[in-house]
This record gives structure tokens, sequence and C-alpha cells, in this order.
């Protein structure tokens, strides 16, 4: 179901202490606002060791969900370090993200390899948030969209129109992570109807309608307002903004 969602990736950031008083800090700032209609859901991802703690803390009921960032692709057995889809719902995981550049980059996940972790979620019950994006130098020769576009086409649509139901997409341009330079809000807009459009295209229109596009790469209190108004853009995957309790509420408060 399309919905406005916005979802904070910590990555590799944060103690046990400092995240458990994070959290504290944005559902006590949070839960003083009155919830516009428009108001999104909020999706916490911090690191493994924090998800059980930090879960506790999440009103149940709430907008609040928790989040994993990875996932390993079978459903038990002698993986060392790994963690699987099924023990992540079993202590209250709804979403995780799966196919962020960084993985992709740092841990070689290939398309293959990702088709795999989404049918290890999807059958754990959880709701994956597949990321896509170009390069600089992507950008640069204009293939954008043809990288985009072989990514959701390779990386995604293989997924029945019941699983595909369960995915939210982020839209992650590399240059824009963690860089402080933000796609401008046309750029972002540009892209995410084209996914929208190809969505049309490997299931159907209501499939593209009901699916929720996130923009993630820099996004911040000052920018997210600008950006969430698009019409495509459903909300964002926030990473260094969603370390600061006062920032991320405000990028909450976006919509
Ligand atoms: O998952 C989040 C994205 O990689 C964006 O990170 P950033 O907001 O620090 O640029």
């Amino acid at each position: 179901m399309r919905q406005n969602l916005v979802a904070g990736n910590w990555k590799m950031n944060m103690t046990y202490q400092d995240g458990l008083a994070l959290v504290s800090e944005i559902t006590n700032m949070v839960a003083d606002e009155v919830a516009a209609p428009n108001a999104p859901q909020v999706v916490i991802c911090p690191p493994f060791p924090l998800l059980h703690g930090i879960g506790k803390l999440l009103p149940q009921g709430s907008r609040f969900h928790l989040g994993a960032q990875n996932c390993h692709h079978k459903e038990s057995g002698a993986y060392t370090g790994e963690v699987s889809a099924k023990l992540l719902a079993s202590i209250g995981c709804e979403y995780v993200i799966l196919g962020h550049s960084e993985r992709r980059q740092y841990f070689r996940e290939d398309d293959e390899l990702l088709g795999q972790k989404l049918k290890a979620a999807l059958a754990a019950g959880l709701k994956p948030i597949f990321c896509v994006g170009e390069s600089l130098d992507t950008r640069e020769m204009n293939e954008t969209f043809d990288f985009i576009g072989k990514q959701l086409q390779d990386g995604l649509f293989h997924l029945s129109n019941e699983e595909f139901d369960q995915v939210t997409i982020a839209y992650e341009p590399i240059w824009a992570i963690g860089t402080g330079k933000t796609a401008s809000s046309d750029q972002a807009q540009e892209v995410h109807a084209f996914i929208r459009e190809r969505i049309a295209r490997a299931y159907d229109a209501e499939a593209a309608l009901n699916t929720t596009i996130l923009y993630g790469g820099s996004a911040n209190a000052q920018n997210a307002r600008e950006l969430f108004a698009k019409p495509d853009v459903d909300g964002g995957l926030i990473g260094g903004a969603s370390l600061k309790s006062r920032d991320f509420t405000e990028i909450i408060k976006s919509f």
C-alpha cells in the first residue's frame, strides 16, 4: 500500500546507550505533535545488536516500526556472523533494507543474491525496502534511466504481484549519499516517475500507483519538504540526518 514513510538508516553508527537515548528523544518529540492526516510511517533501522532494545521502546500500534539493514538469504544454518530474516521477524522487525549501494559495493551483493534475500525476507513476513541508484559516472554519461531500469528488471521484477505488493523502493543516487550533495527535487521526481512507469509496465497501473517510493541521499531538515512535495516522492530513506533527533523529527514533520 502506498504511504508516506520516513526510514532512518543508522548504518554502522551509535552505541547501544546512544541508540536507546536517540530513539527515546525521537518518539517523545514526535508524540508531542498532533499527527497530520498525511503524517508518515516511521521506520528505525539500527545496527543488529540494537534492534531488540529499540523495538521495546517503540510504542505498540503507533506509526513507529522497526527495520533491519540487511538479512541473510538462507533461513538458517552454518553461516557464522550472519542474521536470518526469520530471526529478525521474531524480534519484531517489520522492514529490511536490501540492495543498498554500500552493500552492493563493499559486500559485492549482486542481483542474484539480492533476489534470494528478497525471497527470504518476504517468506519471513518482512517488508523489503529495495534500493536502486546510479553513480556519478552513470549520470554524467546520461545512462541513469537505463541503469535503474536494469536494476529494477534484474533485481526486483522477478517477484510475483503478491510479493511485489510488500516492497518499498528507495531511489538513492550514489553521488548524493553522505556527500551533502542532494539530488534536486526535480531530479528526484524525474527518476521516481520513471520507476513508477517501469512498475506499470512490469506489473500494472494499480501496482505503480500503490508502490511507496522513497528518496535517499543527503536528505535533511532543510530540503525534505521540497523533496516530499513532489508527486512521486513518498518520503525518504535518511542516513546522516537520522542520527540527530531534532533533524530526524523535522524531516518526519516535512509532509
Ligand atoms: O540509506 C540512506 C542513504 O544512504 C542516505 O544517506 P545520507 O542521508 O547520509 O546521504
